[in-house]
């Protein structure tokens, strides 16, 4: 007997995320992504305590098992910041700004970092899928299709200039959902 396809609902707004985890999990890992595209209320926190409260809110409304996600940005000459208030910073100043907010520091440094949050449903237990990526911060290149791409360089090439395939055999979102599939694939959503 076939085994059946564990299905995943991706709670995100954000269609370049989900093109990426469809693209990570449903070829090779055989699982099937769903999506419902509301926009979760983010606190404010450390990394883990924003994925947390986002999947508990996630779970609630929809009464059943999801996955979310929040992508940070973390400069290290700032002591991590803009982390997960990135996309604040990218809407309000742009590439140009990530740029200038560096202009003072040598170190320009930085890391991307995904966590995922899986619960089963209201009341459950969240659990935590974190990946990081290290780079540095230059001024755009590439084409400006998802967010911080073209901004963020990855051994000497931004994540704008690299094609999908390429970014998502490095990035912190394919490094995290690297963790989420080894725990599927050891039964942790039969438990
Ligand atoms: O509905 P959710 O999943 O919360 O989607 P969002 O767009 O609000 O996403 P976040 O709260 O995680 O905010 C992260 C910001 O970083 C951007 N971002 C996320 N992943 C990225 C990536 O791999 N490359 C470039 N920008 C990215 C994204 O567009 C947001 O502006
Ligand atoms: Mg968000």
């Amino acid at each position: 007997m076939a085994a059946t396809k564990p299905i995943l609902n991706f709670i995100t707004g954000n269609a370049n995320k989900l093109a990426e985890v469809k693209a990570i999990l449903e070829g090779p890992a055989g699982i099937e992504v769903r999506n419902q595209p509301l926009d979760l209320p983010e606190l404010q926190g450390e990394l883990d305590d924003v994925t947390r409260e986002k999947c508990r809110v996630a779970a609630n409304l929809v009464g059943g098992p999801v996955l979310v996600e929040d992508t940070c940005l973390c400069f290290n000459a700032l002591g991590g910041l803009p982390g997960p208030y990135i996309k604040w910073f990218m809407k309000s100043i742009g590439h140009e700004g990530l740029n200038n907010l560096l202009a003072a520091y040598e170190d320009k440094s930085a890391q991307a970092v995904a966590t995922f949050g899986f619960s089963k449903g209201p009341g459950e237990e969240v659990l935590l899928f974190q990946g990081r990526t290290d780079g540095k911060i230059v001024p755009a290149r590439g084409p400006a299709m998802f967010g911080w791409d073209p901004v963020f360089e990855y051994e000497g090439q931004t994540y704008a200039e690299m094609d999908k395939a390429a970014k998502n055999k490095i990035s912190h979102r394919y490094k995290a959902l690297e963790k989420l599939r080894e725990w599927i694939e050891g039964g942790g959503m039969k438990e």
